[in-house]
């Protein structure tokens, strides 16, 4: 199956809460108009607006993103998007002017049919006004996407569309165009660096889904024929070790334990010796996401960062925060507070299958504008899909091809 409608099926319950209050705005006060087949909604001005999609694929630069201190020996750095390696799809155009879906078809006349006029559809279009806009601002609300999204994306289509006719259909496209526009700046691949070991820390509450990434993504740059060293600094609970150790096994990758209740810093600090030991590319650190005690686990953050900058002070090279979908506006909260804590330099977004909270990544997209490096969609293995803006925006409206 495509990726493309893996994650449309997968988000289905973000984006039939969306199709369902979008029937219902234009079915309230909307009316029936038989339309020629293909006819546009809209003045073909409006699609001059249409932004060019963005390249999907985004690595940053080793110089703009870790300041090295001597220069490396190796060639001119080549960042490395491991993400993108397993899928791959090519977006498609948002055709914001042709409604693809007629909810019925009028058969023409033997007359109209000789003379060879198209066939006409039948189609629910309402007016674009302040009450339609409001309803629409209300929805994107309960939706997740936030309430200063929601207010400029209003904006943006009270511009190009007030005093126009659109279709459910039409909108959908619209939204979707905006969604992709919004999302674009953040969809930005995890970095690889020449750097060795890159040493990645990940943080989060715990349950945010922090085990099955690390084994996701070390399966992923595993596959990508980069060696991987797992630290499992969550010393504190004995089954989040065991949790880390299967997923390292899944993965074909060690991972570094310490005894349980010893200090997760000395446990990154070995790590990063073995890992150095080993000519690791890559070093991915768990650690505890005990937000209960807040300046506990931020010093223990701080001292796990304090001692591997003793082995590189370049280091970390990533602190991925990752966040649980299906917490809805609370993902919005944590960004704040792992900002706080660490020095957060990018998302993943788990368990955005079978959530109705998806739009929360536009939310946070337009509040923080962290990069975005991946997505959780399913609890197994190959579950972890690099973040399309424009796949993401049509399977979270809910466009059908
Ligand atoms: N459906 C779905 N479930 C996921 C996804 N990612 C993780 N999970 C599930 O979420 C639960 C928690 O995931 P963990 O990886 O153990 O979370 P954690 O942050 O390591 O949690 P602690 O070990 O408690 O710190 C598990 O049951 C996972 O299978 C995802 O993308 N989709």
């Amino acid at each position: 199956m495509a990726f493309f409608s893996k994650l449309k099926d997968r988000l289905f319950k973000s984006s039939s809460k969306l199709e369902e209050g979008l029937e219902a705005i234009v079915d309230d006060g909307g009316e029936e108009e038989l339309i020629e087949a293909n006819e546009p909604a809209v003045e073909a001005n409006a699609t001059a607006e249409t932004p060019d999609p963005a390249p999907v694929d985004v690595p940053v630069s080793v110089e703009d993103a870790v300041p090295e201190p001597e220069p490396e020996p190796e060639p001119e750095p080549e960042p490395v998007a491991v993400v993108e390696t397993p899928i791959k799809v090519s977006p498609e155009p948002v055709d914001a002017l042709v409604d693809p879906a007629p909810q019925d078809t009028a058969k023409p006349g033997l007359l109209g049919r000789m003379l060879g006029r198209r066939e006409a559809q039948k189609v629910v279009r309402r007016t674009v006004d302040d009450d339609m806009l409001e309803s629409l601002e209300d929805l994107m609300i309960t939706s997740d996407m936030g309430v200063d999204t929601a207010m400029r994306v209003t904006a943006n289509i009270s511009e190009r569309y007030l005093g126009k006719r659109l279709s459910v259909d039409e909108i959908k496209a619209v939204l979707a165009e905006e969604v992709t526009r919004i999302m674009e700046p953040v969809a930005v691949p995890l970095p690889l660096y020449p750097k060795r070991p890159q040493v990645v820390l990940i943080v989060g509450v715990n349950g945010a889904g922090k085990t099955t990434t690390i084994g996701k993504l070390a399966s992923q740059f595993t596959t990508a024929g980069k060696k991987v060293v797992i630290a499992a600094g969550d010393t504190f609970r004995a089954a989040a070790v065991e949790q880390l150790q299967v997923w390292g096994d899944r993965a074909g990758v060690p991972v570094l334990t310490a005894p349980e209740g010893s200090d997760p810093a000395s446990l990154a600090f070995d790590a990063m010796t073995q890992a150095e030991a080993d000519g690791a590319d890559l070093l991915m650190i768990d650690t505890a996401g005990r937000l209960q005690n807040r300046s506990d686990l931020m010093e223990e953050l701080a001292k796990i960062v304090r001692v591997i900058k003793k082995k590189d002070d370049t280091a970390p090279h990533n602190t991925l925060l990752v966040l649980d979908a299906t917490t809805g506006q609370n993902a919005l909260s944590q960004v704040g507070t792992f900002q706080d804590l660490a020095d957060v330099s990018g998302l993943v977004m788990t368990k955005l299958d079978g959530t109705a909270k998806g739009g929360v990544l536009v939310a946070l997209a337009d509040k923080y504008a962290l990069p975005i490096h991946a997505i959780g969609v399913g609890e197994q293995i190959d579950d972890l899909a690099p973040f399309d803006p424009e796949e993401f925006a049509r399977a979270l409206i809910g466009i059908t091809d």
